[in-house]
């Protein structure tokens, strides 16, 4: 089940392409870095490569069909802005188990406590919220996880946690991962593959 993106092409501004003729390919369980200078178009393809903006040329694909956003979306993104990403309203109980219920194990694993999950949003760190947005995109019909910036807002130290864990479950269940970060000595820890955005 691999997810391609074929000659991917994307303006904003009518007729001023940010990038043209992407072609990239994910395969179940690799990691794949993408790289670029700032405003190269990394967030904006890797919306693309989600589902949630359609490319203005090219197209995507999940093994060789047109990727589908129905009730579930098979390819997670994960980003670096979690108002964006959290219901305020709801408590964490309800943003953990929007999808499905996780085990335990996985709760443990990326270190989530009991008494967390009857708090608010606001009630909690960045580093703990994005635990609760790793955890919901790792539902067991999750193919690809898009991880934009996933972990910028954190020290070295949980960074570092987090990734190996997330990474470990990921290859476990040979979920292909896109990762974006402006943190070189992250990417070259972790990619299999590098895609460099503008420079092809
Ligand atoms: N909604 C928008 N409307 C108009 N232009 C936009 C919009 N979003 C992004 N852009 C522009 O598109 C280009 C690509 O933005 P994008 O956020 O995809 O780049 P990026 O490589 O992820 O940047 P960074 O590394 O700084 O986060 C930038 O020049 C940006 O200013």
């Amino acid at each position: 089940m691999t997810l391609s993106g074929e000659n991917l092409g994307y303006y904003y501004q009518k007729e001023r392409w940010i990038f043209k003729d992407v072609n990239l390919s994910v395969a179940p369980g690799e990691v794949l870095g993408l790289s670029g200078y700032s405003g190269c178009g990394k967030t904006t393809l890797s919306r693309i490569l989600a589902g949630y903006i359609l490319p203005r040329a090219g197209r995507v694909t999940l093994d060789q069909g047109e990727l589908k956003q129905d009730a579930f979306r098979p390819v997670q993104l994960i980003y670096q802005h979690l108002e964006k990403a959290i219901n305020r309203k709801w408590h964490m109980g309800e943003v953990l188990t929007e999808s499905y219920t996780p085990s335990q194990d996985i709760l443990d694993a990326f270190e989530i406590r009991e008494e967390w999950l009857k708090r608010w949003p606001i009630e909690l760190s960045g580093g703990q919220l994005q635990r609760f947005c790793i955890v919901r995109a790792l539902n067991p019909n999750t193919r690809y996880i898009i991880a934009d910036e996933m972990t910028t807002m954190l020290d070295a130290i949980t960074q570092a946690k987090i990734w190996n864990v997330f990474l470990r479950i990921c290859k476990s269940r040979r979920i292909g991962v896109i990762v974006v970060s402006h943190e070189a000595s992250l990417l070259n820890r972790i990619y299999d593959t590098i895609y460099k955005v503008g420079e092809q």
